[in-house]
């Protein structure tokens, strides 16, 4: 028998004390009072303790603390008040509204931002060893730059045993390496060099893998959305896989593919994907493009959306416009429209498929509406043909072939190298052709480099 060992007490979590700001001159996707509802959720998520919340509009930032001058007195005191450990803005704060922003606050809180908070769940829910060199490599790019002061703050409180709480390595400290305090900017530098060649072994690698798979024909259809839309309860459903699904925000962060069959008989590849959130810092998203390529690769994307969030509307657009930021733009989308076991009124879903364009109500707990998505996905996959007109280089023999092979050609024509083909491709080719939508000529420079020049306006 095992002696009992006695439950660790743990230690008490952090105090975390939010701040809304909205800035009149940067419109955002979600109001004020959402977009602190969400950061509630992933201060929760990070385990804070969230012990206050203070707001506010500006009709530009104040260039050295953002907020106004009252209003950093007035947060000063509540963070007195509350005891809070951390304050945690909702926008992304410059270096220097940052530091200006520790000194008027004093030594005793840190001050962070939403992308720190966002970048401190990533590196808790970081697993596979690509997860962790995209997560490290975003903490670096962020850290780069607020290096002077932050830093300095940063060894005395780990050194002084961390905030109120007097716990080691809070919230937006977590992060790769415990040796960061003495590395100066220059280390820095060099291990984001490594991290970019290590991820550029990554994606080559996942390039080639993703190559064969073209090969061998069968579609790829990426699950994407707003974090907790359900996406990977979704494959889970799907492929009965063994996706890790929880009631938190970035759950998943490594793509999971999995072989699922349609049911008229067709194979397809289904990869859950890292959720999105509005506000998501672009040097995030470039740290993740190993991970996104899944996406903006695949023949068909599937938005899981779900439609009993109070915000769903917005969180589709901030999802649509994410997939055209990352150039998945032009894949065709099929909506999922997800959770409506928990509608109250039945008669909302006919709504709601009329709201969203080619979608499909489901659930993807109950599987209610499962076997009409699949249905869906393989008519648009494989029954349902699009005009196109394509230019395809000579040198891309195999691209020429395809078409004849799995489209219906109507007319073909033939100029500089190219052929242009026009005719009806099924749904699961027209992401591939995308790129040959566009008249493409290489030009041959003095120094032997092919520089692309767009034609299409020519
Ligand atoms: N009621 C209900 N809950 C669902 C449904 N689908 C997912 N959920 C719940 O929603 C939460 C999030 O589900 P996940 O599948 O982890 O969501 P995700 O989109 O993968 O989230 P991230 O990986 O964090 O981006 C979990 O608590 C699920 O149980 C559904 O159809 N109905
Ligand atoms: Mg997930």
């Amino acid at each position: 028998m095992s002696p009992k060992i006695p439950e660790p007490t743990g230690f008490p979590r952090e105090r975390a004390f939010l701040v809304g700001v909205e800035i009149r001159s940067e419109p955002s996707p979600l109001s004020m009072e959402d977009s602190l509802a969400e950061l509630r959720l992933l201060a929760q998520t990070a385990d804070l303790e969230v012990v206050g919340e203070a707001y506010q509009r500006l009709d530009r930032p104040h260039p050295d603390t953002l907020i106004g001058k009252g209003k950093v007195e007035e947060i000063k005191v509540l963070l007195e008040e509350t005891a809070a450990d951390v304050v945690i803005f909702d926008t992304e704060l410059s270096p220097r509204h940052q530091r200006e922003l520790e000194e008027q606050f004093g030594n005793q809180v840190r001050v962070l931002d939403r992308t720190a908070l966002i970048l401190d769940i990533f590196a808790r829910h970081a697993h596979t060893r690509e997860g962790i060199l995209q997560v490290e490599l975003a903490f670096y790019e962020y850290r780069l730059p607020r290096l002077t002061r932050a830093w300095t703050n940063l060894a005395q409180q780990t050194g002084g045993g961390g905030g109120r709480t007097g716990s080691q390595g809070g919230v937006g400290l977590r992060g790769p390496g415990e040796t960061q305090l003495e590395v100066d900017r220059r280390e820095i530098r060099r291990r984001i060099a490594f991290l970019k060649r290590e991820l550029e072994k990554v994606r080559a690698h996942r390039q080639r893998y993703r190559q064969q798979r073209r090969k061998s024909q069968v579609p790829v259809i990426s699950l994407v959305g707003y974090t907790n839309a359900g996406k990977s309860t979704l494959l889970n459903r799907l492929a009965r896989a063994q996706v890790y699904v929880a009631d938190q925000l970035f759950a998943t962060l490594d793509p999971t593919t999995r072989r699922v069959e349609l049911p008229g008989g067709h194979i397809v590849l289904f990869t859950d994907t890292v959720g999105f959130i509005q506000k998501l810092p672009t040097q995030l998203v470039a740290a993740f493009r190993a991970t996104l390529e899944e996406i903006t690769e695949s023949d068909l994307l599937v938005h899981v959306l779900d439609v009993t969030h109070p915000n769903a509307v917005e969180q589709w657009k901030v999802v649509q416009q994410t997939l055209e930021e990352i150039g998945a733009g032009a894949i065709p989308v099929i909506t999922a429209l997800n959770k409506i076991d928990r509608l109250p009124n039945p008669s909302a879903i006919q709504a709601l498929s009329e709201t969203f364009l080619h979608s499909v109500p489901i659930s993807a707990l109950t599987g209610e509406g499962i076997p009409e998505l699949l249905r869906v996905i393989e008519t648009a996959l494989f029954e349902d043909y699009s005009p196109m007109t394509v230019h395809i280089p000579y040198t891309e023999g195999h691209m020429i072939s395809l078409f004849h092979e799995h489209g219906k050609v109507e007319r073909v024509t033939h100029h500089d190298g190219y052929v242009t083909i026009r005719g009806l491709l099924p749904g699961r080719l027209i992401a591939r052709f995308q790129p040959f939508t566009r008249r493409i000529k290489t030009v041959t420079q003095p120094d032997n480099v092919h520089e692309p020049v767009d034609l299409s306006d020519s």
